[in-house]
């Protein structure tokens, strides 16, 4: 054999082995994330139950998982980060909305807003969000380990059918339900005149946040939808904005 074809083949089995020893790194960090998500999102499952079974109601539930809520949903943060270093084949886009609207949900209003804490619509969204992710973060670790139970993978695929509506009810009910007290308090809003010269009302930006639900909304659903038809029914889709 040439000299030069005998580097470019060691050259290829170098290339080859970084790639594998990549994929082993990428593979066990997901395998740690999702196995700590799955753990995390049953820890607030039982927290949630536990709560209304010993106190008869749901006030002051929130109250008792935010921690937890608030350090696991963050953590999801990663998300996107694994979607632009190219660890999992799911679109950047996609995820940061999904991903942003959540966190905005956590900090910018259940946790900065304590008069809508007691909302049945939190406890919508919360209920809904937690049923979710155990789904989903063990069909993720289950196919991750190549042996996926048919049940999880339904569930995966099916509930969010229902599921996704009535996370979006809560959430926004749950925005509507913090107006007033936006508007009351003026909180997060810089009037004029200020040494900025700029102005922004919370109250306004909340409005623009609710409505922007019509235009994201169902992008992320019919991204779910033509997941579901390649998943369960094989169907290949082409994705155009990856
Ligand atoms: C600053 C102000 C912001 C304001 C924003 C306003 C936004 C308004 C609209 C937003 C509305 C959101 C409402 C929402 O919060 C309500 C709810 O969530 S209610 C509960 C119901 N929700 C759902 O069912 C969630 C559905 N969504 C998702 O599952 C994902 O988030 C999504 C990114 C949308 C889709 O997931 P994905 O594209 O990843 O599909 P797949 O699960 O089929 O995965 C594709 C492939 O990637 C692999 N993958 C992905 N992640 C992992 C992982 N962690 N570990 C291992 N593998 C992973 C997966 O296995 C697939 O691989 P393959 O193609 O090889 O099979």
């Amino acid at each position: 054999m040439a000299s030069g074809e005998e580097d470019g083949a060691l050259e290829e089995k170098e290339t080859n082995n970084k790639k594998r020893t990549k994929s082993i790194i990428a593979t066990a960090w997901l395998m740690f994330y999702n196995i700590a998500m799955t753990a995390g999102w049953l820890v607030l499952a039982v927290a949630m139950t536990r709560y209304y079974f010993q106190k008869g109601t749901h006030k002051g539930l929130y109250r008792s998982i935010a921690r937890t809520l608030k350090f696991f949903q963050t953590f999801a943060l990663l998300e996107v980060g694994h979607c632009a270093i190219g660890i999992v084949r799911t679109s950047v886009i996609v995820t940061g909305v999904q991903v942003s609207s959540r966190i905005f949900m956590v900090w910018f209003i259940t946790h900065s807003i304590r008069q809508v804490q007691n909302q049945e619509s939190v406890i919508l969204f919360l209920v809904v969000w937690t049923v979710t992710e155990i789904t989903r973060y063990s069909f993720y670790t289950f196919s991750l380990l190549k042996h996926l139970p048919y049940f999880i993978k339904w569930a995966r695929y099916n509930m969010f059918i229902v599921m996704y509506p009535l996370g979006v009810i809560g959430e926004l009910l749950t925005i509507y339900a913090a107006l007033p007290y936006v508007r009351k308090a003026g909180m997060y809003s810089l009037r004029l005149p200020n040494k900025y010269n700029v102005s922004f009302d919370y109250y306004y930006f909340l409005i623009i946040v609710m409505l922007s639900y019509i235009p994201l909304f169902p992008q992320l659903y019919f991204h779910m939808l033509r997941q579901r038809r390649k998943v369960l029914h094989g169907e290949v889709i082409v994705e155009k904005d990856e």
